[in-house]
């Protein structure tokens, strides 16, 4: 039987390996935190493109056809690949709402200048 000595110094001695595994959790956490920040502001360049362009926001095709190229790279790397369907699930609903936000201040922006544009046609009314 251990000692209430060695069981307190195993105690601890996992206590110190839980922090220091918790210390590389943070580190991983820190960089994909960095690399979503990364994605998204690409993505909102997408934004930008597609509102002036006023493509499609959601592409079901691509996002079926990468989703299914990531799989490939999960399996390959040892990873379960049916933990990036929610994963990518939550990504592209956000980036599609972007897309439509933005979409919506692009009419939105426009509908401003043409209304203007049309104000400016309108003969003021001059009392006489
Ligand atoms: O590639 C696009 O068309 C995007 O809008 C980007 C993106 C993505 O986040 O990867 C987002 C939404 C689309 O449904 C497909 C892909």
């Amino acid at each position: 039987m251990s000692s209430p000595d060695s069981s307190s110094q195993a105690e601890g001695n996992a206590a110190a390996e839980l922090a220091e595994l918790r210390a590389s959790v943070d580190s991983i956490d820190s960089a994909l935190l960095h690399v979503l920040a990364v994605r998204f502001d690409i993505t909102r360049q997408v934004s930008e493109l597609k509102a002036k362009h006023s493509l499609p926001a959601s592409d079901p095709q691509r996002e079926a056809e990468h989703l299914n190229e990531l799989r490939a790279l999960a399996t390959a790397s040892g990873l379960e690949p049916s933990v990036l369907d929610p994963v990518f699930s939550l990504i592209y609903g956000r980036v599609v709402r972007s897309h439509q936000d933005v979409a919506s201040s692009h009419q939105f922006d426009a509908s401003l200048v043409a209304q203007s544009l049309d104000n400016r046609k309108t003969p003021s009314l001059r009392r006489s």
